[in-house]
C-alpha cells in the first residue's frame, strides 16, 4: 500500500524525517510517535502535497513526487486539525466533498447517506456543523475522508480530543472501515495503546526517524509486562517483597519499582517469558500461602517502546566501543 525509501524532510530548522524506509501493506497500520515525531509531515508527502527533501516513496505503486492527483482520486485523507465550515450541514460538506472526487449528483447524495449512516450521524446531519460536539466532527472529517469509496485512507489523529468512550467509538469505526469495505487504513497516534487493539500492524516514529514496525501480535508479546497484587499475611507481613524475594530465587525478573511505570512500587512488576512466567507466579503465591489479588498483562505506553530502544542504542554502542 505504502513505501518509503530513505524519505527525509527537512525545514529550516528541523529534521521532520530522517531518512524513513517502511513498507506498509493492506490491513489497519497504526503510525506512532510523539508530538513532532514527524507523522503528519509524512502523511502530507505521501498524498503529494508538500515534497521531500530526499528519498522516494510510494503510495498504492504511485510515486508521490510525481502522481499526488492520482494518489488523492484513490486515497481519502482525515486532517488532524478542526477544517469543518461552521456554516453548512454534515450532508452539504459530505455531497461537496464527494462532487470535489468526481461523483455525479446523485451517486454524490448516496454515497453522502450511507457514509454518514455508517459513521453514525443520523438526524444531525442536516444541522450546521458549527453546532457540533467533537465527537460528532471527527465523524464528520472521516465521512468526507471515506465517501469517494478510497483504496486506502490515512487518518491524522482521530481520537483526538474524545473522552474515553468516544475514543473507543471511533476506533470501533476505523476497524469495521477494513472489516466491512475493505479499505485499508494507515491511522496516527501518539498513544500506543490504543493503537495495539484496532491495528493489524504498527509502525512507530521518534524524532523522524523508524525506530520500529512490527505486527501487533510482535509487539504484545515481545513487551509483556505483568502487574502481580498480593495479600499480606500474619506469616508474611509484607508479602509483595515475600514475593518478590521467592520469584528472584526462581530467576524470574522483578523490574524496579522506580522503573517509571504506574503503579510501580505497590504492585510487583515482571516480565513474562509465555505461559511458564503465570505458572511460576501461581506455584511462588501458593507456597507463601498469600492470596493472589490480581494477575494482568500491562498496556504498554510509547514511553516505554522509546525507553526499551534507547537501551538498546547504549547497548549498541556499549558493545562496539
Ligand atoms: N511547515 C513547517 N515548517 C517548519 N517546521 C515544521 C513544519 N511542519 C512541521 N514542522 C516541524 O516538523 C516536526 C514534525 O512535525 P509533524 O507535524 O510532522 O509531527 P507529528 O508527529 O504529526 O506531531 P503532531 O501530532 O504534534 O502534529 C515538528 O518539529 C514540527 O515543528
Amino acid at each position: 500500500m505504502i513505501a518509503t525509501e530513505s524519505l527525509s524532510k527537512r525545514f529550516p530548522r528541523v529534521t521532520a524525517l530522517d531518512r524513513l524506509s517502511v513498507d506498509v501493506g493492506p490491513g489497519v497500520t497504526g503510525l506512532v510517535g510523539a508530538n513532532g515525531a514527524g507523522k503528519s509531515t509524512l502523511i502530507k508527502i505521501l498524498l503529494g502535497l508538500s515534497p521531500a527533501t530526499e528519498g522516494r516513496a510510494e503510495v498504492l505503486g504511485l510515486d508521490v513526487a510525481t502522481k499526488g492527483a492520482a494518489i488523492r482520486e484513490r486515497v481519502g485523507y482525515m486532517p488532524e486539525h478542526d477544517c469543518l465550515p461552521p456554516d453548512v450541514s454534515a450532508t452539504e460538506f459530505v455531497v461537496h466533498m464527494a462532487r470535489m472526487s468526481g461523483l455525479p449528483p446523485t451517486a454524490a447524495r448516496e454515497r453522502t447517506a450511507d457514509t454518514l449512516r455508517h459513521v453514525g450521524l443520523y438526524e444531525e446531519r442536516y444541522r450546521p456543523i458549527g453546532g457540533y460536539s467533537t465527537g460528532m466532527k471527527q465523524r464528520v472529517k472521516l465521512a468526507q475522508a471515506l465517501v469517494h469509496d478510497p483504496q486506502l485512507v490515512l487518518l491524522d489523529e482521530p481520537t483526538n480530543g474524545l473522552d474515553p468512550v468516544g475514543r473507543d467509538e471511533m476506533l470501533g469505526l476505523i476497524r469495521r472501515i477494513h472489516t466491512d469495505f475493505g479499505i485499508s487504513v494507515l491511522v496516527t497516534s501518539h498513544l500506543l495503546g490504543e493503537l495495539e487493539r484496532t491495528c493489524d500492524h504498527v509502525v512507530v516514529v521518534d524524532g523522524g526517524k523508524l525506530l520500529r514496525s512490527s505486527a501487533t501480535t510482535d509487539f504484545t508479546q515481545t513487551t509483556t509486562t505483568l502487574a502481580i497484587e498480593v495479600t499480606d499475611t500474619d506469616e508474611h507481613p509484607d508479602g509483595t517483597r515475600a514475593v518478590r524475594e521467592a520469584l528472584h530465587a526462581r530467576g524470574v525478573d522483578v523490574l524496579d519499582a522506580d522503573s517509571g511505570l504506574p503503579g510501580a512500587g505497590h504492585v510487583l512488576l515482571l516480565t513474562a517469558r509465555g505461559e511458564e512466567t503465570y505458572d511460576v507466579v501461581r506455584d511462588v503465591v501458593a507456597d507463601l500461602g498469600l492470596g493472589l489479588v490480581r494477575m494482568e498483562q500491562r498496556r504498554h505506553h510509547i514511553s516505554e517502546v522509546f525507553h526499551d530502544s534507547d537501551e538498546q542504542r547504549k547497548e549498541a554502542v556499549g558493545h562496539g566501543s
